[in-house]
C-alpha cells in the first residue's frame, strides 16, 4: 500500500496562544510493502508525523494518501476505521496498553471490536501470540503477570490481530536488553518478508536501519531533510556526522579504513558487508605474506 504526502504542514493547537507549528511542507513517498526507517533528533516531529499515516492526526494543510484514501483538513473524522485496520500503530512502551484480565482477550480486543465474530478473534489471537514467539500456554494468564520483554510481545500481537497491511512502530526496542532487542527485530523482519506486511520504523538506531531497513527518511525540525535507499544517504557521512545523527558502526569503522587508504568496492553497511570486503583484502595480504 502506497502512503504519500504532498505538502503536508501540520500545527498543534492552532489560533491558540499555544499554536506549535511542527510539520513543515512534507513532500513524501513511502514505497510500498517497503521497510522504512525515520530518523530524526528528539522533537524533529517523528511521532507526529507518525499519526498522519493512519490518520489519528490530520494535516493542518496539504493532503496525505493512504492507499486509495486521501486525507485533507476537511476529511470527516467518520468512515477512517478501515484506514485504522490497514495500518497498524505501535506506540513507544505498548505494553502499558494493555488492560485485560487475559492475554487472550486482550489481544482479541481490536477485532472483536471491528465486529469479527468471537470465535474468530478467539483463533486470531492464538494465531498471533505464536507469531510474536510465545506459546498457547500463554493465552490465559494476565498479561500484568508476564515479564515486559513478554508483556510488550502482547501488545504488539493484539496490533496483529488487526491484520494490518501496514506496521508502523514507535521505537519499539525501546528498554530492551541486547538480546531482546535482536529477537524483536528479527520478528518484524520475518512479519516483513513472510507476510507481506510493510514496516516504518522509527528509531535513533543506525544499526538497525542498516540492517533491516530499505528507504530512509531523515527528518529535521519538522522537514524532510533527505529520503531515500539508506545507502545512499549513508554515503554522506560527513553530513550525518554534521547533523550528529549517528553512522552505522560498519560504515563509521570502514570510512576509518578509507582515510587510511583502504579501497572498498561498495559502502559497507552492516558487519557482514564490512566482511565480504575485508575477506578477499586480508585474503591476498596472507598469499602474499606466504609468498615471502
Ligand atoms: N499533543 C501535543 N500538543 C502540543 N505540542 C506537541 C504535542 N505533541 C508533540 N508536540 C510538540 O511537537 C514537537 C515534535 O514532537 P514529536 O513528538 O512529534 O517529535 P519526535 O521527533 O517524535 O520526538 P521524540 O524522538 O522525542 O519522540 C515537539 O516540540 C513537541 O513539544
Amino acid at each position: 500500500m502506497d502512503i504519500r504526502f504532498e505538502k503536508v504542514d501540520f500545527t498543534y493547537q492552532p489560533n491558540s496562544p499555544f499554536e506549535q507549528r511542527v510539520l513543515f511542507d512534507i513532500n513524501l513517498d513511502i514505497p510500498s510493502n517497503s521497510y522504512s526507517a525515520i530518523v530524526g533528533h528528539t522533537g524533529s516531529g517523528k511521532s507526529t508525523l507518525l499519526q498522519h499515516l493512519n490518520a489519528l492526526l490530520k494535516p493542518t494543510s496539504g493532503k496525505v494518501f493512504i492507499g486509495d484514501r486521501e486525507i485533507t483538513p476537511e476529511t470527516s473524522n467518520k468512515n477512517l476505521k478501515p484506514i485504522r485496520k490497514k495500518v497498524g500503530i505501535v506506540f513507544q512502551f505498548p505494553e502499558s496498553q494493555l488492560f485485560d484480565e487475559t492475554v487472550a482477550l486482550d489481544i482479541a480486543f481490536g477485532p472483536k471490536n471491528f465486529g469479527v465474530s468471537e470465535e474468530e478473534s478467539a483463533r486470531l489471537a492464538s494465531e498471533m501470540l505464536e507469531l510474536v514467539g510465545l506459546d498457547d500456554s500463554y493465552l490465559e494468564r494476565s498479561p500484568f503477570d508476564l515479564s515486559g520483554g513478554q508483556m510488550r510481545r502482547v501488545a504488539i500481537a493484539g496490533v496483529l490481530a488487526m491484520e494490518p497491511e501496514v506496521l508502523i512502530l514507535d521505537e519499539p526496542t525501546a528498554g530492551l536488553d541486547p538480546k531482546g532487542r535482536k529477537d524483536m527485530m528479527d520478528m518484524f523482519y520475518r512479519l516483513h518478508k513472510e507476510r507481506g506486511i510493510g514496516i516504518i520504523l522509527v528509531t535513533h538506531l543506525m544499526d538497525d536501519v542498516a540492517e533491516y531497513a530499505d528507504f530512509m527518511v531523515v527528518l529535521e525540525k519538522g522537514k524532510v531533510q533527505k529520503q531515500g535507499h539508506p545507502r545512499e544517504i549513508f554515503n554522506d557521512v560527513e553530513w550525518l556526522r554534521e547533523k550528529q545523527l549517528g553512522v552505522p558502526t560498519a560504515t563509521e569503522f570502514a570510512f576509518d579504513l578509507m582515510e587510511k587508504g583502504m579501497e572498498f568496492s561498495r559502502l559497507p553497511l552492516t558487519a557482514e558487508e564490512l566482511s565480504e570486503e575485508l575477506l578477499p583484502i586480508l585474503e591476498k595480504r596472507q598469499v602474499l605474506s606466504d609468498d615471502e
